[in-house]
């Protein structure tokens, strides 16, 4: 169903009044506002743009993609702007926050069935739309689903979003690595033949246990961790035993999506039809249950923030280890895992401690080797599933030796490694483009011999990676809790420059003449974001190299 709104909403920093912060992410706050022409309450998103100055692509992409759609199920944007240094984006408040929080808040270890399906449902609508309109989300979890006070469920965040229809280059980006780990279809890590829509399927069943459980399945390890268990365990998935609670068609719903082979996935609107769905209920629903005796957006969220606060600085000083860390930043709703080259070399660092080569390692490879996938949309019998592992859905099980992992991999793993790194082995190679036909029918060059392994399509142009700062110095960080007081020397410091709104442009600075820009191009092999991590081929630059040489250091210390 599609809704329109004619309220015209203002482009000036100077008719909204920001409240208080109900939620942070990336690179963004959100404040509760009001629109003073049209009084009317708004959240309003504060992206920080010198934060974001490798990806404005990516911002230009989820706003314009926030203004375009129009389903009931979408979060969309009223309007955006520049205020200052920072980019406002305009959008409907939803009081209830997202099912991250509520969750955090008050249902720790996940909700009752009926609330899941009812979620699951409006969400499903959501992909529904975006797949048959050539979106895909690729960022579908608990903390992008969003919640009215009358439990209208709205999916929001179009950071990673990408068009099927889009050519060049970015299309191209449906061959980078974006998403947030726990999430992530295998296909989107591997990087092998591109990826399509089936890739929200693995997110939406993912997002399933995530609403489940009160957390995503592996969401205690660092994002190394979450790579390596995603490709070679079997699948997650709800558990007979301990997920009693659940019916038999919740659990096959899950199982239908959290197949690795995307081809054997139901498409979203196949998924629809099944009669686990049949258990949702009006949205209202959602309202009278989990909405009610919730204490509003902001306090929540100031609670949450400084519980969290409390935590980490516990963790920090019991523990000081990468995956209390991770397991921290999970809680904070942001999954803000730090995904530069030491970190990697940090986590590679807890793998070799916890991957032991050890009969079960054997055990699992075998048992992954005889995986069989459900046909699409089949009714699965979980008993006889061999790739549900609810044991491992938590990590549990160590992992096992790097070595045993690769042999495991339904696909040759140092590919599915290379693939997450974009690693190149022969520079001269990288001049001596082959053909390739991908699955999706593209025709893209990629490098002979063993730099096969990186396909030359996820090695996007120069120019696509944006360097140094886009603005002047003297940002403004949104990123604090703010009094009163600081709200207003905040909302003064963003004094609008330019309209965003319609076709976005933004300076970019030349990398050409500019030595801190072609510093960026090299660590383009691994753009950093924190909350989810994208990786890209830039060319073949020495930082490249130093990313093989971890690698390969790493696979000699596990092996
Ligand atoms: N329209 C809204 N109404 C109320 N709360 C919102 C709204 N939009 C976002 N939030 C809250 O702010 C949080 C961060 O917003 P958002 O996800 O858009 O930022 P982000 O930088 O893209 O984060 P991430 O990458 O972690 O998903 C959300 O998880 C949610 O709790």
């Amino acid at each position: 169903m599609e809704y329109v709104s004619d309220k015209r909403f203002p482009l000036d920093a100077k008719d909204y009044k920001l409240y208080e912060e109900v939620g942070e992410g990336v690179s963004a706050s959100v404040y509760r506002a009001l629109c003073i022409p049209l009084n009317e309450i708004v959240a309003i998103k504060v992206l920080d743009l010198e934060k974001c100055n490798n990806d404005l692509d990516g911002i230009r992409r989820e706003v314009h993609t926030m203004t375009l759609i129009n389903h009931q199920n979408l979060l969309r944007a009223h309007c955006s702007f520049t205020a200052g240094h920072s980019l406002w984006v305009v959008m409907p408040y939803m009081a209830g926050g997202s099912c991250l929080h509520i969750m955090k808040s008050a249902y720790p270890e996940g909700f009752e069935e009926p609330v899941i399906a009812t979620l699951l449902h409006e969400v499903l609508k959501a992909l529904v739309y975006l797949h048959a309109h050539g979106h895909i989300h690729r960022d579908v979890k608990a903390g992008n689903i969003l919640i009215d006070s009358n439990g209208a469920v709205k999916l929001g965040d179009f950071g990673v979003s990408a068009c099927m229809f889009d050519t060049g280059d970015r299309q191209r980006t449906r061959n980078t690595f974006v998403g947030t780990p726990c999430w992530m279809a295998p296909e989107v890590m591997q990087q092998l033949h591109g990826y399509d829509f089936k890739a929200d399927i693995w997110s939406f069943g993912i997002t399933a246990l995530e609403l489940a459980h009160g957390h995503a399945p592996f969401s205690k390890y660092p994002p190394m961790k979450v790579l390596l268990m995603t490709l070679q365990n079997a699948p997650p998935g709800l558990d007979y035993e301990r997920d009693k609670r659940f019916s038999k068609s919740f659990k096959e719903m899950v199982a239908a999506c959290l197949v690795k082979d995307p081809k054997k996935r139901p498409t979203s609107e196949k998924l629809l039809k099944h009669h686990f769905f049949k258990h949702a209920r009006p949205v209202d629903y959602l309202a009278r249950t989990i909405l009610d005796g919730l204490s509003p957006l902001g306090d929540r969220f100031r609670m949450l923030k400084a519980k969290e606060a409390d935590l980490l600085v516990q963790n920090k000083a019991l523990y000081g280890d990468k995956e209390h860390l991770s397991q921290q930043e999970y809680i904070r709703g942001i999954s803000a895992w730090n995904f530069n080259l030491e970190d990697l070399k940090n986590q590679a660092a807890l793998i070799q401690e916890d991957g032991m080569p050890n009969a079960s390692s054997k055990k699992q490879s075998e048992k992954d080797e005889d995986v069989n996938f459900p046909a699409e949309g089949a009714a699965i019998e979980m008993e006889n599933q061999p790739n549900a592992a609810p044991d491992q859905e938590d990590g549990f099980n160590d992992l096992h030796d790097l070595d045993s992992s690769l042999a495991s991999f339904p696909i040759k793993p140092l590919q599915a490694l290379k693939g997450c790194f974009d690693v190149c082995e022969d520079d001269g190679s990288a001049t001596s483009p082959r053909t390739i036909v991908q699955e999706n029918g593209r025709t893209e060059g990629e490098t002979s011999g063993q730099s096969s392994y990186l396909p030359r399509h996820v090695i996007p142009e120069p120019k696509k990676f944006l360097s140094g700062s886009v603005l002047p110095d003297g940002v403004l960080s949104p990123k604090k809790v703010i009094g009163d007081g600081e709200r207003d020397h905040l909302q003064l410091k963003h004094q609008p420059e330019r309209n965003f709104s319609g076709p976005l442009l933004y300076r970019q600075k030349g990398h050409a003449n500019n030595p801190a820009s072609a510093e960026d191009m090299s660590e383009g092999a691994v753009v950093q974001r924190k909350g989810r991590f994208k990786v890209t081929s830039a060319d073949l630059s020495p930082k490249v190299h130093m990313n093989k040489e971890f690698i390969i250091a790493m696979c000699s210390a596990c092996g």
